[in-house]
């Protein structure tokens, strides 16, 4: 039987940088993950594609596919919902491949219920003053929302001894590399070949 992929969760409080990392990882030649792309009812932002960043939904929509169970986990989060197709994640992990799920705290407790043996990484901040400022600088939020996810911020950190490592970005590319090194640690503790050198031994 072909062996299953490994579930890769990355949660961590808004604005501490988990697209960043996350964009910056798959950047990398040698990442093997596959990203699985949520569906949301948050309206896009400025240049978000659908099918790309999210699968932008209406809230009826939304909730016909919680009602039809097409979803692995969800969450409401500051008004909208989040959640992470099944079907897509389920066929990825059968076929052999990594997935890497970009998702909040509240649906990370969903995932570990019914994947145990998942990889669940926390992005932490260096402060509560660096996160704040990056949701300013970052400037898609008004002052009322970026109150909002400070307050949730701060229960999310609470959180954080539920996952299996504390990443802390300070620098994108070192966050980069430490969840690269968790990942390989984790193919070897699980005593998996990790993709990058399946594909070396095929090649060479
Ligand atoms: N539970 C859950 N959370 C998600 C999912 N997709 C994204 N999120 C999280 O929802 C939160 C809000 O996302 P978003 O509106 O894109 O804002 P930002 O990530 O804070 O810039 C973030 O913590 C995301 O990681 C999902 O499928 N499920
Ligand atoms: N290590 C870092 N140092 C400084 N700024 C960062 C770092 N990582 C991300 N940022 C900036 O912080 C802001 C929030 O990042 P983003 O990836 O949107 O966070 P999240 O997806 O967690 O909400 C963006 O403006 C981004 O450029």
């Amino acid at each position: 039987m072909k062996e299953k992929g490994l579930l890769i969760v990355l949660s961590g409080p808004s604005g501490v940088g988990k697209g960043t990392v996350r964009k910056a990882i798959f950047s990398h030649e040698d990442t093997n993950f596959e990203y699985s792309i949520s569906m949301t009812t948050r309206k896009p932002r400025e240049g978000e594609v659908d099918g790309v960043d999210y699968f932008f939904k209406s809230r009826d929509e939304f909730e016909a596919l919680i009602k039809q169970d097409k979803l692995l986990e969800y969450a409401e989060y500051v008004g909208n919902y989040y959640g992470t197709p099944i079907d897509y994640v389920k066929e990825t992990l059968n076929s052999g491949k990594d997935v890497f799920l970009e998702i909040e705290v509240q649906g990370a407790k969903q995932v570990r219920e019914k994947f145990p043996e998942g990889l669940f990484i926390f992005l932490a901040p260096p402060s509560l003053m660096e996160l704040q400022s990056r949701i300013v600088t970052r400037g898609t939020e008004s002052d009322e929302l970026i109150n909002n996810r400070m307050k949730e911020a701060r229960k999310e950190i609470e959180m954080m001894n539920l996952y299996d490592y504390v990443v802390e970005n300070d620098q994108v590319e070192a966050a980069c590399d430490r969840i690269k090194a968790i990942v390989l640690a984790e193919h070897c503790k699980t005593s998996r070949i990790a993709p990058r050198y399946k594909k070396m031994l095929e090649v060479e």
